[in-house]
């Protein structure tokens, strides 16, 4: 059965300093979350909480309509920040071990490693040592360990930090079929790229609160202005001039530019096209990195 998580008014505190202040935010199930902060903005602590490795100093963390438990936290794949795998162990015995510890018989558990290494693409990397692997490597490693359980929630700190683009792309496939399954899955990352590629929801958090959470659309609709860009034949340095435009970018033919929320776009493409010929004019997304930028400041 999938569910749903949700923090409810979460604070915690480490001494006299609030790292988390009221955070309130839910993973939907078979919705990839990307949870995203500056250094220190409190994404680990959030991350701890949920997983039990932290309690809260006030606040919830539900799973569907019930208060989280121990029992189920045991059916989580939580990938820390720390990353925790035995350097001398084989990858294959430290993915099956952590597969018997979640509960899984021998077998199943051989079982499942072995298509999660082929997946990740270690598959002929089993028989190594971990501390013989590459970071990247390792990293991967660390990915089917938070796996191979099939577990029903997926909780990873900064999975893609250290892949290459390669890998970034497998493991997102991976992690794509996780929540096509339907199980939340919530990912910390810096790479702001990454998260927009990837996401469906997003979660933006600064200073310990949640400045802004929805669907990627949502967060476009209701944290910036609506921008256009227009190329025209001849030099578009006008449009700098006209009423209620903001000028974001302007080259020579090209110009980007905003209006006041509401605004009507078409007066600047009339303008335009009494001056010649316009060769495009379009509404222009704003990128992630623009969004954090506008909720964070
Ligand atoms: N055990 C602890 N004791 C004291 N302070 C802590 C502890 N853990 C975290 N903090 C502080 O809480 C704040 C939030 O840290 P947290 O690790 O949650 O941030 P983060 O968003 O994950 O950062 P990063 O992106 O750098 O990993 C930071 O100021 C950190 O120094």
């Amino acid at each position: 059965m999938t569910r749903t998580l949700r923090l409810d008014g979460v604070d915690r505190s480490f001494g006299d300093r609030q790292v988390l202040k009221n955070v309130s935010f839910e993973v939907a199930a078979g919705r990839m979350t990307g949870f995203v902060g500056a250094n220190g903005a409190g994404k680990t602590t959030t991350m701890r909480i949920i997983l039990g490795v932290l309690s809260p100093d006030a606040g919830e963390v539900r799973w569907g309509d019930t208060l989280l438990t121990r029992q189920d936290r045991r059916r989580f794949g939580y990938m820390p920040e720390e990353r925790g795998l035995y350097p001398k162990m084989t990858t294959r015995e430290q993915v099956t071990y952590l597969g018997r510890l979640h509960g899984m018989d021998a077998p199943a558990a051989r079982r499942a490693t072995d298509t999660l290494l082929e997946r990740v693409g270690l598959g002929e990397r089993g028989d190594d040592l971990l501390e013989t692997l590459s970071l990247g490597n390792q990293q991967r490693a660390q990915i089917a360990a938070a796996l191979v359980h099939d577990p029903e929630v997926l909780v990873l700190d900064e999975p893609f930090s250290g892949l290459d683009p390669l890998a970034v792309d497998t493991v997102v496939t991976v992690l794509r079929e996780r929540a096509s399954a339907g199980a939340p899955v919530l990912f910390s990352s810096h790479q702001l790229d990454v998260v927009e590629r990837l996401c469906d929801d997003l979660v933006i958090i600064a200073d310990g609160a949640i400045r802004a959470a929805g669907s990627r659309q949502q967060l476009r609709d209701s944290y910036t202005a609506p921008r256009y860009e227009l190329v025209v034949a001849g030099d578009a340095g006008w449009v700098r001039d006209h009423p209620g435009v903001t000028l974001v970018e302007l080259d020579g033919a090209r110009v980007v530019f905003d209006l006041p929320a509401g605004a009507d776009e078409q007066p600047v493409l009339q303008a335009a096209l009494a001056r010649g010929p316009v060769r495009a004019f379009r509404p222009v997304s704003p990128s992630l990195t623009e969004i954090f930028r506008e909720v964070t400041q």
